[in-house]
């Protein structure tokens, strides 16, 4: 297929969103805005130079600069602005369904509140719903490098805003961090009615997508790249229907893989896992949806029938009613459809 008509294809399919860190979404160009209005000095002198810096080696020397970034954001008006942005951002890629990680501890390590926070967030994300027809599902993501102790505090935080919060997730600094250290706070989770999913899989061994399920009991598994390790764990993915997020510029930004031609989505859509394709942080790793989108089809060669069962897995993973979800799908077959005519 050209380029140019693989992205008019890929343009054009309703898409949904289910692994984006808020956080990551911050472009260079709205952090220096903001960090100059809060009267914060960043260290990088342009917004070149803080490009520049985006080459990482792994996941922690990413996040080291994540969590710097955030840094910038203090006022409820800062996080109404940076989710909005994303908001309208995907809103032109034609994604209409998004379930977004926000990760409060990053922000109330530093003194935020855990409510202005939450408040600029979902102010932005209801604006989305009523003016721009974005659907969307809130998952409050604990940071693993920090101890279970500090994420049931976080839990506690959470509740007085607990019907804006559908689900909780787990991500930051993976190896050396296993799921089973969190076993406890996810099951209060649970007992709080959030739905419950987990980054495994990203860097670490197949054995934290294990823990996931046995010990979080999560229903959707982050990354879960590693899962091919293992056919016994695939077996059990396919039979419980278990969605893996998958993130493929991520993945070469942070060298879980050493290039696009590597990633394992092929292969997971032919073994029938519930793969599907996400941009993770696409300010830091160079693309949201669509280019995510582009790039793994340009490299694995893949054709209109696996860019259909990749958006119809994206619905069919999400956190929509059923009925929703149906019409989603219905609508991304006849976009399919429709391409033939
Ligand atoms: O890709 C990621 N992995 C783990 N933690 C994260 N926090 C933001 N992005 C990520
Ligand atoms: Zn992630």
């Amino acid at each position: 297929m050209e380029s140019s008509e693989l992205k008019k294809i890929i343009q054009g399919i309703p898409k949904a969103e289910l692994h984006l860190h808020i956080e990551g979404s911050f472009e260079p160009e709205l952090m220096f805005e903001i960090a100059k209005r809060n009267k914060i000095t960043l260290a990088y002198d342009s917004i070149a130079s803080l490009k520049e810096a985006y080459k990482f080696n792994n996941l922690q020397e990413f996040l080291d600069l994540y969590y710097i970034g955030a840094q910038v954001l203090i006022h409820e008006q800062d996080f109404y602005d940076l989710t909005w942005a994303y908001l309208t951002k995907i809103h032109s890629q034609n994604v209409v369904h998004v379930e977004v990680f926000f990760d409060p501890q990053t922000h109330t390590d530093r003194g935020i509140a855990f409510d202005v926070v939450i408040k600029g967030i979902y102010k932005a994300l209801e604006k989305a719903k009523a003016e721009l027809n974005i659907s969307y599902q809130l998952i409050m993501s604990y940071l693993r490098h920090l101890s279970e102790e500090e994420a049931f505090k976080t839990l506690e935080s959470s509740l007085p805003f607990k019907d804006w919060i559908d689900g909780v997730g787990l991500d930051s600094s993976e190896m050396g961090n296993p799921p089973s250290k969190f076993t406890k706070v996810f099951e209060a989770s649970a007992n709080q009615g959030y739905k419950l999913v987990a980054h495994a899989g990203e860097e670490g061994p197949v054995d934290y997508i294990w823990e996931a399920l046995d010990h979080l009991k999560v229903v959707r598994i982050d990354h879960g790249n590693r899962c091919l390790d293992d056919d016994t764990l695939v077996q059990r993915l396919i039979e419980q229907e278990i969605p893996l997020t998958l993130c493929p510029l991520s993945n070469v930004e942070l060298k879980v893989i050493q290039k696009m031609e590597e990633h394992p989505v092929l292969k997971m859509l032919d073994k029938g896992l519930l793969a599907t394709i996400h941009s993770d942080d696409p300010a830091y790793f160079g693309g949201y949806m669509n280019e995510n989108y582009y790039e793994t089809a340009k490299a694995l060669n893949l054709n209109k029938e696996h860019l259909m069962q990749l958006a119809v897995n994206a619905f069919e993973a999400s956190w929509l009613n059923s009925e929703t979800k149906e019409k989603h799908i219905n609508q991304v077959r006849e976009y399919f459809r429709s391409l033939e005519l």
